[in-house]
């Protein structure tokens, strides 16, 4: 049986790469065709086959990207040009507006609403010696493991043949020496209450993407689905210790438009200080020279944010309510982030994923139900 590490897989082979198109293209083009010549895209125009991905920590298969919505977003690359906003102090944005014009952008957006595993995570925090019962309000889901640690794959078939569709990774867990950490990632991984799951092939084109742009590499995948305007996520900054100092966290949106709020955290805000809900108590000054930021995100619109951002700037997508508001049409954010060590991978999984009930959406009651359920009523 075959055996390469997952990215050893999804590795462009160069001599692949076409020599008349421009940086951006050079770098993503040949991860697209080596994603094609592994046959888990298939043309959805000349073949009604969909093909499927599966993995024993997933709850379900996964449907591989369709061949239409992966070639629409390779052409664009060319004309791929981000817009910087950094004119106050310690904010650092690079905005593609869009990235991914909207009908491909809506296409992506229905194939992932129907083709990924959701959670709606319930956990308990201690604020002032009480504990306090936490429903994150929207749906949630990752993939993806920390730099000390990478998944093996092995090929189902026992063909050698790279062109077979029935693809399956097995996980294992091999840590490079080059990479130990103090903290031993094997006793960690036996903490992880959920295990780390492999990145799914319909989100490694993105993924890649991402990278190229960004300048840098990607370990986890952070999906989030806000189901109508009362799903928001509120004041916040990704500056936790396990993504190192200064991360640069792309966030590419699709379908409806939400509001992405940025305000610089208030004065003498240490690290973590005021985190999660802005300000910390009492003190909702305003740090002199700022302003907040209203960027509304639309379908296919990616923000990069670098440099000193998190350390500095809050962001948030506030609840959005009211009759025939477009937020009610859902929408989905995808974080590509870079976990340093296992205990990055254990807080996104336990904050993501979580250990309650898979949603899955159902495409005829056009909204989010319980996996188990769907399953029984089609007798799966
Ligand atoms: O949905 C968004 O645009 C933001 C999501 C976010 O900030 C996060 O997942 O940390
Ligand atoms: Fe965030």
């Amino acid at each position: 049986m075959a055996k390469r590490t997952l990215e050893a897989f999804f590795s462009p082979p160069s001599k692949k790469a076409k020599a008349d198109i421009g940086p951006l293209s050079r770098i993503v083009s040949p991860l697209v065709k080596a994603a094609q010549a592994t046959d888990t895209f298939t043309d959805q125009s000349t073949s009604d086959i969909q093909r499927f991905t599966s993995h024993p920590s997933w709850p379900s298969l996964i449907a591989d990207l369709p061949k239409g919505i992966s070639d629409s977003i390779e052409e664009l690359l060319l004309t791929a040009s981000g817009k910087a906003i950094n004119n106050q102090p310690h904010l650092d944005l690079l905005y593609f507006q869009p990235l991914i014009p909207q009908p491909t952008a809506d296409e992506l957006f229905r194939f992932l609403r129907s083709s990924l595993p959701f959670y709606r995570v319930k956990y308990t925090i201690n604020r002032f010696g009480k504990s306090l019962d936490i429903n994150t309000p929207r749906y949630t889901t990752v993939f993806g493991i920390d730099e000390t640690s990478r998944f093996l794959i092995t090929q189902e078939s026992s063909s050698s043949d790279e062109s077979s569709s029935n693809i399956t990774y097995t996980t294992s867990r091999i840590v490079e020496s080059s990479n130990l950490t103090k903290e031993s990632p094997p006793a960690k991984y036996q903490k992880y209450t959920v295990p780390p799951r492999p990145i799914p092939p319909c989100l490694m084109l993105l993924k890649n993407l991402m990278e190229a742009l960004a300048s840098d590499t990607y370990n986890i995948v952070l999906v989030n689905y806000y189901a109508t305007g009362t799903d928001s996520i509120s004041f916040h900054s990704d500056d936790e210790r396990f993504l190192g100092e200064n991360p640069a966290i792309a966030s590419f949106s699709l379908g409806a438009r939400r509001d992405f709020l940025l305000k610089h955290k208030p004065p003498g805000a240490g690290p973590g200080n005021g985190n999660k809900n802005g300000a910390p108590k009492g003190q909702d000054a305003v740090f002199p020279g700022t302003t907040q930021i209203k960027l509304p995100l639309g379908s296919g619109d990616m923000i990069l944010m670098r440099g000193e951002t998190q350390r500095n700037w809050l962001h948030s997508i506030p609840k959005r309510t009211g009759k025939g508001n477009e937020a009610d049409t859902g929408r989905i954010n995808i974080t590509m982030r870079k976990a340093m060590i296992p205990a990055g991978t254990a807080n996104y999984y336990q904050y993501n994923v979580g250990t309650g009930p898979v949603y899955r959406w159902d495409n005829k009651k056009k909204e989010m139900r319980l996996w188990e359920e769907m399953k029984l009523e089609e007798n799966i």
